[in-house]
């Protein structure tokens, strides 16, 4: 590549290669972190504006132009303010090592899930908890009731008791730590999902379409254990194999 590059009469030097791959990078870690979160629509409206600004040019609406142009000039300031909140949070997330790679669960964590979800399904309690990946679930913990504890068998079995008012929704674990419950998740469309799955399991699928999560439901139904993963749902699985697919995918 270098030599095509120098034949092309380009001073194309490793730093340049490594300033591509850095900002590259941390755009695509900042598209996750925003994906599914209020500041898409802000960050449409400003490129609305922007488009309006240069079309007032370009048409001659010089008051609007002039207008805009006041406007558009302290954009820097205007996202911080927008943002104020999801910048302290990147910036957190950075600090503690999260912006730049995927989370590990802790097998100690998967051992009080799998107790959990082994006892709800005897009982026959519906459940659904979505382990959180690279894939920030912005405003879907947001939406939902803030708990921020550790994950242990008796606070999972405490908030899908039924008829309680946490039980409705999904728990998201973030960090190892249960972040929030009674959230509520989009559902997968389309004629390829099972017309016999009802919405708790659209509800799994549909997160794990839509980011890289981990979602494991428990059938109020059937005591059946289901696990979802990039959108495709593996059911009934017995103690061995979900622990085996847990691990597999969360504690690597
Ligand atoms: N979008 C959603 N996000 C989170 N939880 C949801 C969502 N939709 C439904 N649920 C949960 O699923 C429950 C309803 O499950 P439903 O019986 O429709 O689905 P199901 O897939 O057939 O599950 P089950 O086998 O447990 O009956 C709701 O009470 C709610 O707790």
């Amino acid at each position: 590549m270098f030599n095509f590059l120098h034949s092309l009469n380009l001073q194309f030097s490793w730093q340049d290669l490594v300033d591509i791959v850095l900002v590259a990078f941390i755009f695509y870690r900042l598209i996750l972190l925003i994906r599914g979160t209020r500041a898409v629509s802000v960050i449409y409206g400003l490129f609305l504006l922007l488009i309006v600004y240069y079309s007032s040019g370009v048409f001659g609406l010089y008051t609007l132009h002039w207008l805009l142009g006041q406007f558009l000039g302290s954009i820097f300031l205007v996202v911080i303010i927008l943002f104020q909140k999801d910048i302290r949070k990147a910036l957190s997330a950075m600090g503690a090592g999260r912006f730049w790679m995927r989370d590990h669960v802790g097998k100690e964590v998967i051992d009080e899930l799998v107790l959990a979800l082994l006892e709800m399904g005897r009982s026959k309690t519906g459940a659904l908890v979505v382990i959180e990946r690279s894939t920030p679930l912005g405003d879907i913990v947001e939406r939902g009731v803030e708990i921020g504890a550790l994950v242990t068998k008796d606070l999972l079995l405490t908030i899908f008791y039924p008829d309680t008012p946490l039980h409705d929704g999904a728990v998201i674990i973030r960090n190892g730590r249960i972040a929030a419950a009674g959230c509520i998740l989009p559902l997968a469309v389309g004629l390829k999902h099972r017309a016999s799955l009802g919405t708790r399991h659209r509800a799994a699928m549909g997160i794990t379409e839509d980011s890289d999560a981990l979602a494991v439901v428990v059938s109020e139904e059937r005591g059946t254990i289901s696990v979802a993963i990039g959108g495709k749902i593996t059911t009934s699985l017995e103690e061995v194999r979900l622990k085996r697919v847990l691990v597999s995918a969360l504690a690597k």
